[in-house]
């Protein structure tokens, strides 16, 4: 018999079934709420029933559990200084989207030097989750295997399909089934139609091939998720935060009969992954929700030291504490000072007057 399968494959290695993996690290009855409340009220702003102003922010990736619970007690302070203001949720990234090689995420190698131990990845990411969510703190992060949400998806407040999957049918299935709202990037190449159709897609029932909670592989069938949403982070050609190109978008969301509504995301090519301009694009974007642009939410690339660092081959050994190993992030400082421009900006949105900023 001549083999005609697998002639790429390495090797298959099982993982533990998520509801094993859930089993063994069980949400608290107070995340759960947390989670549930926090979902709401995500949903509540997307809707403009809440005039508060969502910040995504935190790290571009999660590699130190430490210096990422370090953060998360920073912040928990900020969101509970501006909970009048701003819907503040943490990035959780344990996923990168690649353009085309690099470090995936502490799931897919948790110990930062290419030996792959997933299922550890996936039991300290649901650990990181726990105890960033014991502090009261909602968490956000990009969904990038359509397989890993089954593991963590129930601590998870918001997520975002990255620019590269956007326009990939198989995360617009994954988003039409999952329980929090869903941004959804416009391209690499700044096309925010492909956003558009994104959000349209995840809003209708879909049926696809999955896995259920004992990790059994099966034809999933969804109800639609009604909170997609578009970001907008730019793209070949330029930024696309300005006042103009907020309209534009606003305009073909509303002519998709969806609400024309969206979030910034400060980084990315809207910086040009730059930290320094990243604070200027916030500085500019509380300009603009100030003065009344369509703007939900905006999105921030933040840790606790400015700048990244370059991975090695020695992994975890000898980084910064931190720093971000993927995108240059802002500093802990300008994050307070981003953070009271946001929470400035949304006043002046709702007509009134801050004593605090
Ligand atoms: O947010 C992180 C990066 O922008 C994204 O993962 C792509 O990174 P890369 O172009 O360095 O691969
Ligand atoms: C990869 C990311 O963003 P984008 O998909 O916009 O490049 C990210 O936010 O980590």
């Amino acid at each position: 018999m001549i083999k005609t399968h697998d002639l790429r494959i390495r090797g298959f290695e099982p993982l533990p079934s998520p509801a094993e993996l859930r089993g063994r690290l069980p949400l608290s009855t107070e995340t759960e709420g947390l989670v549930t409340t926090s979902r709401r009220e995500v949903e509540a702003v997307l809707r403009g029933d809440d005039d508060r102003l969502l910040v995504v922010v935190g790290p571009c990736s999660v590699h130190d559990p430490d210096a990422a619970l370090e953060y998360a007690r920073r912040l928990v302070a900020e969101a509970e200084r501006h909970a009048d203001r701003l819907l503040i949720v943490m990035r959780v990234y344990f996923e990168k989207p690649r353009t085309v090689a690099g470090w995936k995420g502490l799931i897919n190698d948790p110990h930062l030097d290419g030996t792959h131990r997933v299922a550890e990845g996936l039991e300290l990411a649901r650990s990181v989750l726990r105890d960033i969510t014991a502090l009261g703190l909602p968490v956000g992060c990009e969904f990038l295997e359509p397989i890993s949400p089954h593991y963590i998806a129930d601590a998870i407040s918001w997520g975002a399909i990255g620019a590269r999957t956007t326009e990939s049918q198989v995360h617009r299935q994954l988003a039409s089934g999952l329980s929090m709202p869903i941004g959804f990037k416009n391209g690499t190449d700044g096309d925010v139609g492909v956003a558009v159709d994104g959000v349209r897609a995840a809003a209708q029932s879909q049926v696809f091939f999955g896995v259920d909670d004992s990790g059994r592989t099966c034809v999933v069938s969804t109800t639609g998720n009604e909170y997609g949403h578009v970001i907008l982070r730019g793209g070949r050609t330029g930024p696309n935060y300005d006042s103009a190109s907020l309209a534009a978008a606003a305009a073909k969301l509303t002519a998709a009969g969806l609400p024309g509504r969206v979030v910034v995301d400060a980084s990315h090519a809207n910086s040009g992954k730059d930290h320094v301009r990243q604070a200027e694009v916030i500085g500019e974007l509380a300009g603009q929700i100030a003065a009344g642009d369509p703007i939900s939410g905006v999105m921030i690339e933040s840790f606790l030291v400015p700048g990244r660092q370059t991975l090695t081959d020695a992994g975890r050994a000898g980084l910064v504490f931190g720093q971000s190993v993927t995108d240059a992030c802002l500093g802990w400082e300008q994050t307070e000072t981003a953070l009271d421009l946001l929470a400035f900006a949304a006043t002046r949105r709702r007509g009134g007057v801050s004593a605090r900023c």
